[in-house]
């Protein structure tokens, strides 16, 4: 006896034929644009993707300074032509210049002023002398090895000139750029919005960790796990309370995230099952479901939610479907949302640590662990545990996905496959 409110949804949204994964992800992907742009102070724009070409206010170095603690020296002192034979030199000294001190004249020739490692060096000054290679005097000083031309000496302007374009649209903020970005004076920047990602589990069953189970519960794995996925992949995750299986639940649930949501992720209900809520409440609501040649992952849907047209995408409920699906098709969407090129993700190739079947016209995605070649060699990738997508335990740990092609169905020990990484590079 069925419960009432699903069968009518449910066999209306019947899926047809099997897609594969790329006609899946292109669908998942189509219509998708990065996200809006906002200023964020520098330190705060880390991890997102820059949304315009940065260029310099100013020149770095700002002004001609000592890369030594020393002396700067006149170029006529230098002695270019024979160095070696005019030491020692005993020079006047002149001015003594910390960093961030001021030089009181130009040097002329016969002086010497000491100057600290990035204090301006006086006009006239044609090399500094490291203070080890001097008796250290304060009133005159002794030089006993004169550097060459120019040595010791950093050029206004000789890494960054003021008007050029240091950094362009779609880089990624990192701790080197966000160094650049306060070495050239700017203190705000703009990137796109980190998408805002709302994970939600669903199904009867579903109990958070930390609460007691009763007959036939389980704990909510996929909802935290998402999260963490998201959030890993530099989205920002809004975990919502699991939806229980009653019709019209999940769509009340999604209600009053339609308004700011970048994305809306859910996970279960996409099967064949009489009592899944999210094909019941979504198939009426502008989201298809539908078969895709993989596995993990076969049942799937996407679509779009609410007058913003929000992406959804629905990913099915064993634990290994959903994480699967989150690296093939939702790391790329999240990808494109941050403003970044979306590629099928981090692939290398490796060698297989042992034989394995696989299914005929699905791709399949094996847990697995990547080791690294011995110098120069081939990675070697080592299945954990089985294909089945209920076993959480072996994809902890796992690392990687070893993908095994549609139309194989056997390969030996040694054989070369695409292995998706999974941990490591975040996005
Ligand atoms: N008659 C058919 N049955 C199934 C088919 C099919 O083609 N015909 N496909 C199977 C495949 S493949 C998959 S994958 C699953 C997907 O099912 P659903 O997405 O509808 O998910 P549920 O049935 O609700 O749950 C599946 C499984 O996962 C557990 N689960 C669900 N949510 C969570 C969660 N948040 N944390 C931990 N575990 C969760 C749930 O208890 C079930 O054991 O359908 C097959 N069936
Ligand atoms: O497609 Mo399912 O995800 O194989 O278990």
């Amino acid at each position: 006896m069925a419960r009432p409110g699903y069968r009518r949804a449910v066999s209306r949204s019947l899926p047809v034929a099997a897609r594969t994964v790329e006609e899946h992800r292109a669908a998942v992907l189509s219509g998708v644009v990065a996200g809006p742009v906002e200023e964020r102070a520098v330190p705060d724009a880390l991890g997102l993707v820059l949304a315009e070409d940065v260029a310099s206010a100013v020149d770095l170095p700002a002004f001609d300074n000592s890369a030594m603690d020393g002396y700067a020296l006149h170029a006529d002192d230098l002695h270019a032509d024979d160095p070696a034979a005019a030491v020692p030199v005993t020079l006047r000294v002149v001015d003594d210049v910390p960093a961030g001190g001021v030089p009181r004249a130009a040097l002329v020739a016969g002086t010497a002023s000491r100057v600290m490692t990035g204090a301006p060096v006086p006009e006239g000054t044609g090399a500094v002398v490291p203070v080890e290679q001097t008796d250290a005097g304060t009133e005159r000083v002794r030089v006993d090895v004169l550097p060459r031309p120019a040595a010791h000496v950093r050029r206004r302007g000789e890494d960054v000139r003021t008007g050029a374009v240091v950094l362009t649209a779609g880089t990624v903020v990192t701790p080197a750029v966000v160094g650049l970005l306060s070495g050239v004076g700017r203190a705000a920047v703009r990137v796109h919005r980190p998408p805002r990602v709302v994970v939600l589990s669903t199904g009867a069953e579903l109990i958070p960790a930390g609460q007691p189970l009763g007959p036939a519960q389980i704990h909510d794995a996929n909802g935290p796990m998402l999260a963490a996925a998201v959030r890993r992949a530099g989205g920002v995750a809004v975990t919502a309370p699991v939806v229980a299986d009653r019709p019209g639940a999940l769509l009340a649930a999604l209600e009053p995230h339609l308004g700011d949501a970048d994305l809306v992720l859910t996970s279960a209900g996409v099967s064949e099952g009489a009592y899944d809520v999210v094909k019941a409440d979504l198939a009426g609501a502008g989201v298809t479901f539908v078969r895709v040649a993989m596995q993990p992952g076969k049942p799937q849907g996407h679509g779009v939610l609410g007058p913003r047209g929000v992406p959804v995408v629905t990913l099915p409920g064993n634990p290994a479907s959903a994480f699967v699906s989150f690296h093939v098709f939702v790391r790329p969407l999240l990808r494109r949302l941050l403003g970044l090129p979306d590629g099928p993700g981090p692939v290398v190739r490796a060698a297989l640590a042992e034989p394995l079947t696989s299914p005929a016209g699905r791709r399949q995605l094996l847990r697995a662990r990547l080791e690294p070649a011995a110098a120069g060699g081939t990675p070697t990738v080592r299945l954990v545990g089985g294909p089945g997508s209920h076993l959480l335990g072996a994809l902890a740990l796992s690392d990687a996905l070893a993908v095994v092609p549609e139309d194989v169905t056997a390969l030996p020990a040694g054989a070369l496959v695409d292995v998706l990484l999974t941990e490591g590079d975040p996005r």
